[in-house]
């Protein structure tokens, strides 16, 4: 597959990496100042770069034809341009908030869990995500991924940062050095707590995922999650 990286920082640089040794061939970069190579021989492109540049790199690829996975978060209010855009091109989209296959499984048993602990309101929902102080974006997309899995199976209405209210999910973003990405969701009441946690040792599994789904991608038309590429419900 010959891959074009619309963003060339950590991610990018993680996937060129595996790519290169799973035979894959990068034909174009692009990173804030730069572009090297041609778009237009590439098969799929893979954007990881950053809120504000997002939807410029996806447009692009949709209004170019090439099939585009985009990891990148703090984008979405707009998504639904995306969407449009794809509709009106017959173009080829995932986004997912994380490509790991560990926090899709993570997702299933966030909901599964918040299934079972709606019909016990004394328990108090908490997410808390921790990454790296680099970092642009607060909360993180997993948190508010994980928070609207809740709100789908709960009484709960929405999602704040740092919020509180009985009808708020509260999420909780600390920034430290080097941390991965780590996720957990804590239901707590007096007598007792029950948590899920997802910790990432590294990038690779973000990397990986987004690989996948990039191959996935390639000779399909229409907007697609990391569920449809894993094939979960
Ligand atoms: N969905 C998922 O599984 C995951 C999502 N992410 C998300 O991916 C994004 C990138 O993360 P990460 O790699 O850690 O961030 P980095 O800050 O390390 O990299 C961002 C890159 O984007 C580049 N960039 C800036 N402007 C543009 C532009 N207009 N076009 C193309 N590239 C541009 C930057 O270039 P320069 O250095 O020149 O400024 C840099 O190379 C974040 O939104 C993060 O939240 C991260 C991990 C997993
Ligand atoms: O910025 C990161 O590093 C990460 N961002 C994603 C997010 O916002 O959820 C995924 C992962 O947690 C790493």
């Amino acid at each position: 597959m010959k891959l074009a990286l619309l963003g060339y920082g950590k991610m990018g640089k993680t996937i060129e990496r595996l790519a290169v040794e799973a035979g894959h061939e990068v034909v174009f970069i692009k990173d804030r100042a730069n572009e090297r190579g041609d778009l237009a021989e590439a098969d799929v492109a893979i954007d990881f770069s950053t809120p504000e540049a997002a939807i410029e790199n996806i447009s692009r690829c949709i209004m170019d034809g090439i099939p585009i996975v985009s990891g990148t978060t703090g984008w979405l209010k707009d998504y639904d341009k995306v969407l449009n855009l794809c509709e009106e091109r017959n173009g080829s989209f995932i986004y997912a908030s994380n490509f790991s296959i560990g926090v899709n499984l993570f997702f299933g048993l966030n909901e599964y869990l918040a299934k079972q602990m709606s019909s016990w309101p004394m328990y108090d929902i908490n997410i808390e995500e921790i990454h790296h102080t680099e970092k642009k974006d607060a909360p993180s997309g997993t948190a508010i991924s994980l928070a609207e899995g809740i709100i789908k199976n709960t009484a709960k209405e929405a999602w704040q940062l740092d919020g509180q209210g009985d009808a708020v999910v509260p999420i909780h973003a600390k920034r430290e050095e080097d941390v991965k990405g780590t996720h957990e969701i804590t239901y707590s009441s007096e007598i007792d707590t029950i948590s899920i946690k997802h910790e990432a040792h590294s990038r690779d599994g973000f990397a990986k995922g987004a690989i996948l789904a990039a191959q996935w991608l390639q000779n399909k038309k229409g907007v697609f999650g990391m569920k449809d590429v894993l094939g979960i419900e």
